[in-house]
């Protein structure tokens, strides 16, 4: 049966990049795999030409298909009107609608790129960390919110950390399961000293971790953990956090592997519906450029078929032809060292694309 999948290429890079993954899409496709792609409109490139960032047609698109391959959304010329990001608005209110509550997002070394990292080769060597990111909730989500004016004229400004118990548990045992298909080990970060709603987290990890008892479950404060993962990395297989403290830390740890235009991430329903994305954003300061990194794209478009379209073997093959085209020394900007061959996004799509 063919298989559809929503193709939101949004902002800034966030067409360039996808581009050169339908490239490798399509090259799949001419070998068999049964997939159609549509496009659609997100982000400020819906707003500008529909006056919303989220259009109807583009949610039911969104809905309707197997699977969904983002590029990225927001830009300097949508920034101010915050409608590109926002709850109920744009990539948030997609992830919300869709119930896209579990964010994977695999932090791994490609060894070709160990000079790349920003860490000391033997502190990076075989990195392969995987950061679960609760995605629906949280302080991103929670209300109220807003900016108001209090009675003596200042403004202030306030967001609602929140979590319910079964929004952790969920997310909990995402980690937990796929733990057991690695190293058996959770790191579950928070900010308990500090946050209650973290507190409730923790005890909620600590209560689940009861029902995986070949998974060794550890609690990390937010702060320590981001320092540990600049420090020594490895100690980590699995981390589980809160949708914004997953957002930094993933961050952080894309430069352990080179780049941030190096890390993929799924985001996954409880059915394993998902949407797919580099974990970057738009990059409006290198945009139209030709210069970004679309390898995150091309590895999120092999996550999607690895979790949501059944095709692990092709997936497969689209990481062996990106780690073949960086043994080749080709880099884009953001991955490039002494003597490696620098290339455009366009030129590295078809590298992988040749590769394959
Ligand atoms: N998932 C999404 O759609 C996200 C959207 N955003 C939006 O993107 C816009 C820009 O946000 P920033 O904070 O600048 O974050 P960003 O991730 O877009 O860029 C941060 C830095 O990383 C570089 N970079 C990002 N992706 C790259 C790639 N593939 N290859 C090479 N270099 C790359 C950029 O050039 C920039 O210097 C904002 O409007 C923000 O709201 C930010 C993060 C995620
Ligand atoms: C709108 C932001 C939360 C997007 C982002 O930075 C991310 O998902 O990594
Ligand atoms: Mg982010």
């Amino acid at each position: 049966m063919t298989q559809n999948i929503a193709v939101l290429a949004g902002d800034g890079i966030g067409p360039e990049i996808v581009n050169e993954a339908i490239k490798v899409l399509n090259v799949l496709k001419q070998e068999g795999l049964s997939i159609d792609l549509h496009e659609g409109l997100v982000g400020g490139a819906a707003y500008d030409e529909t006056g919303s960032p989220l259009p109807e047609a583009t949610l039911a698109l969104a809905k309707q298909a197997d699977a969904i391959l983002l590029g990225a959304v927001g830009g300097y010329k949508w920034e101010s009107l915050d409608i590109s990001v926002r709850p109920e608005k744009g990539l948030l209110g997609l992830r919300s609608a869709l119930n896209l509550f579990a964010n994977l997002r695999p932090a791994i070394l490609y060894p070709q790129l160990a000079d790349a990292s920003t860490l000391k080769p033997d502190v990076v060597a075989g990195l392969d960390l995987m950061i679960v990111r609760e995605l629906t909730g949280g302080i991103y989500f929670g209300q109220p919110r807003g900016i108001r004016t209090l009675d003596d004229g200042e403004q202030q400004g306030f967001n609602t950390l929140i979590y319910r118990e079964s929004e952790i548990e969920r997310i909990g045992r995402v980690a937990f399961e796929i733990a057991r298909k690695r190293g058996s080990r959770v790191c579950s970060v928070d900010k308990a000293n500090v946050l209650e709603c973290t507190e409730l987290w923790r005890n909620v990890m600590t209560r689940i971790a009861a029902d995986y008892p070949d998974v060794e479950l550890t609690h990390m404060y937010v702060d320590n953990a981001a320092m540990q993962l600049v420090r020594a990395p490895k100690q980590f297989d699995v981390m589980v956090t809160t949708n914004m403290f997953g957002d930094i830390l993933s961050d952080c740890a894309s430069m352990l592997t080179g780049s941030i235009g190096m890390l993929p991430s799924a985001s996954l329903d409880a059915n394993r519906k998902g949407m797919y994305e580099p974990i970057h954003g738009s990059a409006p300061d290198i945009a139209g450029e030709n210069k970004a990194n679309p390898l995150a794209t091309i590895l999120s478009a092999a996550m999607m078929l690895r979790y949501t379209l059944g095709e692990a073997d092709r997936a497969d093959r689209i990481e062996q032809a990106v780690s073949r085209v960086l043994d080749q020394g080709l880099r884009t900007a953001d991955i490039f060292s002494e003597g490696m061959t620098l290339v455009s996004t366009s030129e590295m799509g078809d590298a992988v694309v040749a590769a394959l």
